[in-house]
């Protein structure tokens, strides 16, 4: 998907709100279980329910890999029905891969290729090499982690180096990869502050923001710090919305949760 069709969506939904599929089959409801897929039966109610609200979907493949080959089908059935059913919702395999070109060259086939994300997420630590074969792919998008919404990023990413942090560095660094124009960061909305000089090095590229609702990460700060004349933020909440209710009705439970987020992100469009 080009930049300017993501644009179009935020502004006709009047959302930038990417929903986490991070489905841990202990927590979905009961009566799912009874399905030949559960986690696929999960994905689909939730997305039928939650579609007009929602510009982005971002299942967590960690979430997928722990059940083995069951698990990889159950995504790609949820890739397949996003991309037939609504082929206007952006789509991140959060997968933060990276390695050597040769390598990462693999990894960019299997989910911009063999599953058709429109995007994925890359940990920058291995540099140029490892970021630029998912750079070479048309219309699609590479989301460099930049500043995460952890504890553990204080460890590394704030670090000085060279009179930076590294954080900046990365951001610095990655603008002169060969095609960066596909470049979207990672900043976690649990450092919302931070946006400021973020947004003085990359003053348009898209942010995904994950972090609010069970990190605690503040919508208003933000889009206070991060906001740009297109929206320029993707904010994404997992299990704040999936796992709003285990009952029958559970679908509907994560649409109120995601028309709150909405509603909140409306008063910016
Ligand atoms: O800095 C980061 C990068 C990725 N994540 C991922 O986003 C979701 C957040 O889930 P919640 O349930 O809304 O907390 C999850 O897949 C993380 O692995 C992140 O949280 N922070």
């Amino acid at each position: 998907m080009e930049t300017k069709q993501l644009i179009e969506q935020i502004k006709l939904k009047k959302s930038f709100l990417c929903i986490g599929l991070d489905v841990d089959i202990d927590k979905i409801p009961s009566h799912l279980l009874e399905e030949t897929d559960p986690v696929f039966a999960f994905n689909k109610a939730i997305i039928d329910a939650t579609h007009h609200l929602a510009v982005a979907y971002k299942p967590n493949i960690a979430f997928y890999e722990a059940y083995g080959i069951k698990g990889w089908q159950s995504l790609k059935k949820t890739i397949d029905y996003i991309n037939e059913k609504y082929p206007e919702l952006f789509t991140i395999a959060d997968a933060k891969r990276g390695d050597i070109g040769n390598t990462s060259t693999m990894y960019a086939k299997a989910f911009f290729e063999d599953l058709n994300f429109d995007s994925v997420t890359i940990a920058p630590y291995m540099g140029k090499d490892s970021v630029e074969p998912f750079l070479a792919f048309k219309n699609k998008h590479t989301i460099l982690l930049a500043l995460t919404s952890n504890e553990g990023a204080f460890d590394f990413q704030t670090k000085d180096v060279e009179g930076v942090p590294l954080y900046q560095k990365v951001l610095q660094t990655s603008k002169s990869y060969k095609n960066s124009e596909n470049l979207m960061y990672v900043v976690g909305a649990t450092k919302a502050t931070y946006l400021k000089e973020i947004r003085n090095i990359i003053p348009e590229s898209f942010l995904l923001v994950p972090g609010v609702g069970a990190q605690g990460g503040s919508l208003d700060e933000v889009c206070k710090y991060g906001k740009t004349q297109n929206i320029g933020l993707l904010i994404n909440s997992s299990r704040g919305i999936i796992y709003a209710s285990k009952d029958e009705n559970f679908a509907q439970k994560a649409a109120g949760k995601a028309k709150e987020l909405q509603q909140q992100m409306a008063a910016y469009l």
